[in-house]
Order: structure tokens, then C-alpha cells, then sequence
């Protein structure tokens, strides 16, 4: 779409990385401008004061000042020419160049869309994790206190955008951090980035009013009497109030109850391991090597594996993918859809695909998927096609809950399993929730998450698979995903019949 920035500002580092080389070039070109008019204001002063010496000269004994022809010559001259020509010099405009080079830069900085995808982030862990915005603005994030907080204007514009996106109540609490935030020292300074305190009041009412909280909102006007004499145009709003349904259309969407509730306690150990012992089975060389395997569930067989993806491969994954990550689309076969970016699914991705890899490359990725394969002692015949992905999620990136089969008639071969690898730890948040089943597994690197999307004598889809990836909070999210087909099934289980009783759901989320 060409309202989308060609850089992803939010999801992507090496964009964000831009970000700061950019703002570095515009405050050195801000000092540039502020030199020239110091230059100008410094000879206009100067000119000023050379101008007030005759004046003074003159005080009191003007007569005789007069009398003197070289006076009233030199008073003629300059009166005539010169305040003409300074109104001109006055008019000249200063530092255009620097001016210009803030609007050659207009191209490059983030968009629109970028602020309205960075807002709605910050609002996805703000929701997920029961954060207040007066604990985020002190860089608090669900009890971690980072060094970083939010300004005034940081505040204001998650209300104004969060208002806008008829979010009422969370815009509330962004105004009313913006207006504790108000320091009249800084007001002139506010008012050059176009912001006065009147304006967060004036919204803030505007939100109560909105939400119904009519009470505050009345306390709020009273106190200002310029804004208490718009009040009927406030009340006004509230009838006609026309919400941007595309923000919130694009980019809020609210997480489903049971998958944000686990995302919210995901960060607190749960000592509910299940069972845990070494796997032995079913190679020759499990038995010299065992994995440490966690069974997380039993109906559904949910299993994770410990320490069975090395160091070095970890790293060599990240490297293979890593410079390939684009903005993740949601697969929709049912609606006809190839593939569409999603508000529920806020991360970057790359395929990582058998042509595009070095033959050492493809050795190592050969060697996990026969280790995933002694792990699962399911068959996967290799990653050509939509087999492995890396996955990254920066700040509020997540995916809502989703099955990861694709549900469809006319595409039978279908994801049985999937293997999660995790290649790094995640400071705050990002897990692997699965709602109908009220678990959590946390991200930990070269940790293998595997569980089935199918019941396994069946091959009838396991709604029960249901699951989703958590907003990100602090730090970032690097996964790699091998799914794992049904077909290929075939040369382990060789008595296999194609499901009779597979149900097709087509639930189509609205
Ligand atoms: O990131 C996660 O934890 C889940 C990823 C996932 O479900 C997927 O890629 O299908
Ligand atoms: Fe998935």
C-alpha cells in the first residue's frame, strides 16, 4: 500500500538504527539555523546600539544637535534609506537552507501509519500487562523501572490518538499523565511543538465526556473559564463524536480475554512441570544421548525440549535469517486471501528457504531437523517451501491466537505439528500461551516447543492447539518455526488413511 513507509520503524532495527543517524543530522542542522540567527540578531543589535549613540548625544540639547548641518545631513540620508532598506533585511528569511533541509528530509521520517503501529503497541502491553500510563510515563513496565520516560508530548499524543480511536477510557489516563506532566517553565517551549495546556484540558474533557463521566469533566471546565465558555461545543461532540474507525480498524485490536490474562501472569514462574525425564526414544542415538524433555501436557501432547539446539547453530540461524526480515502477513486460505498484514500479527519474519543456502547452511539445518525428528518421531522431508521461519518481535509485537493449520478443503496436506525453537531469552513478556488449555511456556534459548495440531490417530483438526505469541515488553522475541505436514507421515505411520472425519471449521474471525 502506498500509505505504508518503505521502512519498518517499529518492527525492524536496522530501520530504527536510521532513526537516530537522522535525528542526529537534524539537531546539528537545528544548531545550524539557530547560528545564522544568532549571526543576525547579533548585528542587529550591534546596529541597534551604534544607532542610539547620536540619540543620546541629542537628549536634552536637541536644538543644538540639530544646528549641526552634518547632523541633520546624516539624519536625512539614514532616516530615508536605511530603515527601508533593513525592513527588507528584516524580511530576508534566515537559515533557509537548514529550512530546506528539514523538508528534504520529510521523505525519510516515520509516517503516520508508523506512529499510529507504535501506538497501538504501546497500548497492547499497556492492556496486557495492566499497566497505568502514570507508572509508563516514569518508564515503570509491569515493575521493571527502566532508565527512560514518556514527555508531555508523548502523553498527549497516545491520548489524542487513543481518543481518536474512541479508546475513551485509556485515553483518559494518557491526558490526565500529560497534564501532571505540565510545567509552565517549558509552556513556550510546548506551545513551538504546538501544544498548550488548554488543548490536553480541552481533550481530557472531551474523553470524560465521552466515557460518561460527566462529573470530572464538569470539575475539569469549571477550573478553566475559557474553556468552561466552550463547553456546549464540547457537549456538542459527544453526540456527534466521529471516531477515526480507520485506526482502529488498522491498528487496535483488542487481544482475546483468556489469551492477554495469560500473557499477564506469563512472567511468574508456574511450578506446574508436569513430568520431566530423558528422552531415549527412538533412535539409536537418543539412548547415548537423551534429550531433557518436559511434558507440558498429555491430551494434547504438549512437550518441550531443553538445551537441544547448540550455540553455534543459534547463531547461524540468526545470521541466515535475520538479514531477510519483513513485516509478517496472516495466511487466509478460507477467504480467498493469499496473504494480508494483520493488527494480529505485529512481527517480522523471513522463509528460510533450501535454494537460498549455502551447502554448509543446508547441512546444518538438516542436522535439526533430524534431531527435531527424534524429538517429535514425526518424519519431515524438508523445508523448501513454507517449512521454517525466523521470527522477531520488538516492543508490543504479538501474535493473537490462530491455528496453524490452514483448514482448508482444497488444501489437504496440512501442518500436523508444529516445532517452536526458541533462539533467545526475552526479558519481559513474549510467551507461548495456549488458551484453551490456561498454559504458558516461556521463551528460553535453544528451547523446543512442540505440540500437535491434529489428534494424532484422527488427523481431525485439535482446536485445543489454539495458541498465540504474547506481546513483547521488554527486550525482543527470535524464534525459529518448523512446521511439520501430515504427508509426510506417511513413511513412518504406513498404514495411515487419509482422515475421513477431518471437520472443516472455517471459523472466520470478524
Ligand atoms: O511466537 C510464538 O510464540 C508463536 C508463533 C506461532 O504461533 C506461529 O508462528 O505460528
Ligand atoms: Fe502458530
Amino acid at each position: 500500500e502506498t500509505s505504508e513507509s518503505a521502512r519498518s520503524y517499529v518492527t525492524c532495527m536496522a530501520d530504527k538504527l536510521h532513526l537516530l543517524v537522522m535525528e542526529r543530522q537534524l539537531i546539528v542542522n537545528l544548531h545550524e539555523y539557530i547560528d545564522r540567527l544568532q549571526v543576525k540578531l547579533d548585528t542587529l543589535r550591534r546596529l541597534a546600539e551604534e544607532l542610539e549613540i547620536p540619540m543620546q548625544a541629542a537628549e536634552g540639547r536637541e536644538q543644538e544637535f540639530l544646528s549641526n548641518p552634518l547632523h541633520t545631513y546624516t539624519l536625512i540620508r539614514h532616516m530615508h534609506a536605511d530603515w527601508t532598506q533593513l525592513e527588507s533585511s528584516m524580511q530576508q528569511p534566515v537559515g533557509q537552507e537548514q529550512i530546506d533541509f528539514i523538508k528534504q528530509m520529510q521523505p525519510e521520517l516515520p509516517l503516520h501509519s508508523d506512529l499510529m503501529e507504535v501506538t497501538a503497541a504501546m497500548h497492547r502491553v499497556q492492556q496486557t500487562y495492566e499497566m497505568e500510563p502514570a507508572d509508563m510515563s516514569k518508564g515503570l513496565l509491569d515493575g521493571v523501572q527502566l532508565n527512560a520516560n514518556l514527555s508531555l508530548l508523548d502523553c498527549f499524543e497516545m491520548g489524542a490518538l487513543l481518543f481518536r480511536a474512541a479508546e475513551f477510557q485509556d485515553a483518559s489516563k494518557w491526558l490526565r499523565t500529560a497534564r501532571q506532566l505540565w510545567n509552565q517553565s517549558q509552556a513556550e517551549l510546548y506551545a513551538l511543538l504546538n501544544v498548550s495546556r488548554g488543548d490536553i484540558t480541552a481533550l481530557l474533557a472531551r474523553s470524560l465526556i465521552a466515557n460518561g463521566d460527566f462529573v470530572h469533566a464538569r470539575d475539569l471546565l469549571v477550573a478553566e473559564p475559557e474553556l468552561w465558555a466552550r463547553k456546549e461545543e464540547f457537549f456538542a461532540e459527544y453526540w456527534n463524536e466521529r471516531q477515526s474507525a480507520d485506526f482502529k480498524d488498522r491498528y487496535i485490536g483488542r487481544l482475546e480475554k483468556p489469551f492477554a490474562k495469560l500473557c499477564g501472569s506469563s512472567h511468574k514462574p508456574k511450578p506446574t512441570r508436569l513430568t520431566c525425564y530423558y528422552k531415549t526414544n527412538p533412535s539409536e542415538f537418543l539412548r547415548l544421548a537423551p534429550f531433557k524433555l518436559e511434558l507440558l501436557s498429555k491430551d494434547p501432547y504438549i512437550a518441550v525440549f531443553h538445551d537441544v539446539i547448540y550455540a553455534s547453530e543459534i547463531a547461524e540461524l540468526i545470521r541466515i535469517g535475520e538479514p531477510m526480515l519483513k513485516r509478517t502477513a496472516v495466511q487466509n486460505i478460507t477467504q480467498n486471501v493469499d496473504t494480508y498484514i494483520s493488527k494480529d500479527r505485529t512481527a517480522t519474519g523471513s522463509w528460510i528457504l533450501n535454494g537460498n543456502l549455502t551447502k554448509l547452511e543446508r547441512n546444518m539445518i538438516w542436522r535439526i531437523q533430524r534431531r527435531i525428528e527424534d524429538m517429535t518421531g514425526l518424519l519431515i522431508t524438508g523445508f523448501s517451501e513454507q517449512d521454517l521461519q525466523l521470527l522477531n518481535y520488538v516492543f508490543g509485537g504479538h501474535y493473537q491466537s490462530h491455528y496453524d493449520f490452514f483448514n482448508c478443503p482444497s488444501f489437504p496436506h496440512d501442518r500436523i505439528a508444529t516445532t517452536l525453537i526458541y533462539l533467545n531469552d526475552v526479558v519481559r513478556g513474549g510467551a507461548t500461551v495456549f488458551p484453551k488449555l490456561d498454559l504458558v511456556v516461556q521463551p528460553e534459548r535453544g528451547k523446543v516447543l512442540h505440540w500437535y495440531n491434529m489428534l494424532p490417530d484422527t488427523f481431525d483438526y485439535d482446536r485445543r492447539s489454539l495458541h498465540g505469541g504474547c506481546p513483547v515488553l521488554i527486550g525482543e522475541k527470535l524464534a525459529l518455526t518448523n512446521w511439520i505436514y501430515e504427508w509426510d507421515q506417511i513413511f513412518r505411520k504406513p498404514c495411515l488413511q487419509p482422515p475421513v472425519n477431518r471437520t472443516y471449521y472455517f471459523e472466520v474471525k470478524d
